[in-house]
């Protein structure tokens, strides 16, 4: 018996918009019952690489499947489709019918077996003109519309936008349950709270380009261990890069330094120097980002937590 081919499968594509890059010889797959993080700032390619997949752009080069099928093939994609979700990151109904009407549009498509229990966790109000729903009402009555068919693939584009906390964390809830019954979900972020939180791997993508691939626990691992000291004198920070110190760097009145698993080296540098202040941590997820990105100079934005543009 052949084993079922991977959910979605990514190889080499390439899109371009004449002369733009979307995204650059991606290749990654997810397998059944994962629930995947795309990760990367506004422009990154994310929304392009969600649309290939779903026959909505034609790649420029290489090959997308989804659950074994080839999108660039309007049939094998039709067929694909009765088992896919799909939340786009703009949601636009059709403004001048209901909620209810939207519902029993896509239900007849697809098929609406989780409706009623959906609707429960994601209330909306469904006699009204979706043109009256608030941003989060929308994108409600979207997670519905992506989930009551109980699809075997959700692809999602930036799905939690809008929501507020207690509707994310039903929305977290809801694809952890699908990730029980081996179903599986692939979303876009840039929110790296949610990522870190939900999701069990995670792509991360720069300019058009696949800059890491691998388990959020491996990520963290790999991130090391963040060192931040106050010193009464103000060496230069290269003193402090002492053998296996990954990242140096000064903020404010403090350094700031990342650190393989071996401490020794710095203490004792450190005791050439009066230390007014030490906090030793974990890498977060935030931190791996800002070594990606760190030296971005083009306005690329991440929220480090969900509420962030709030607190
Ligand atoms: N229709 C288009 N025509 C020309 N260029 C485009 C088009 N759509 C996207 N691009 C460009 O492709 C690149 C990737 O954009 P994309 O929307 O895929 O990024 P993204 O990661 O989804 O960003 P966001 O988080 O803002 O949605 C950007 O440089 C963007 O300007």
């Amino acid at each position: 018996m052949t084993s079922a081919p991977p959910p979605v499968e990514v190889d080499g594509l390439t899109k371009y918009y004449g002369d733009v890059r979307g995204v650059e010889d991606l290749t990654f797959s997810v397998e059944s019952g994962e629930i995947f993080g795309f990760l990367g700032p506004n422009g990154a390619g994310k929304s392009t690489a969600i649309r290939v997949l779903l026959g909505l752009l034609k790649p420029t080069d290489g090959q997308a499947r989804i659950l074994g099928r080839d999108v660039t093939d309007r049939n094998e994609l039709r067929n694909a489709k009765q088992q896919l979700g799909y939340l786009p990151s703009d949601v636009s109904f059709y403004d001048r019918v209901t909620g209810a009407t939207v519902l029993d549009y896509f239900g007849r498509i697809r098929g609406e077996q989780r409706r009623t229990e959906l609707l429960e966790r994601f209330p909306v109000p469904l006699d009204r003109n979706v043109k009256a729903y608030s941003s989060g009402n929308r994108q409600k009555l979207a997670i519905v519309a992506t989930f009551m068919h109980d699809p075997e693939l959700a692809i999602m584009d930036e799905p939690t936008s809008g929501l507020d906390p207690l509707v994310q964390n039903e929305f977290y809830a809801l694809l952890e349950e699908r990730q029980e019954r081996g179903q599986t979900s692939f979303f876009s972020s840039h929110v790296l709270s949610e990522v870190r939180r939900v999701c069990d791997r995670v792509g991360i993508i720069r300019d058009g380009q696949l800059i890491e691939l691998d388990t959020v626990t491996n990520i963290l691992e790999a991130g090391g261990t963040v060192v931040t000291v106050r010193l009464a004198e103000e060496p230069p920070v290269s003193a402090l890069e002492v053998p296996g110190t990954g990242h140096a760097e000064r903020i404010d009145d403090a350094y700031r330094l990342v650190l393989s698993r071996e401490f020794d080296p710095l203490i004792d540098r450190l005791h050439e120097y009066t230390v007014l202040d030490l906090e030793v941590r974990e890498a977060s997820i935030e931190d791996v980002f800002m070594h990606f990105y760190g030296d971005a100079d083009d306005g690329e934005s991440i929220e480090t937590s969900a509420h962030s543009s709030e607190s």
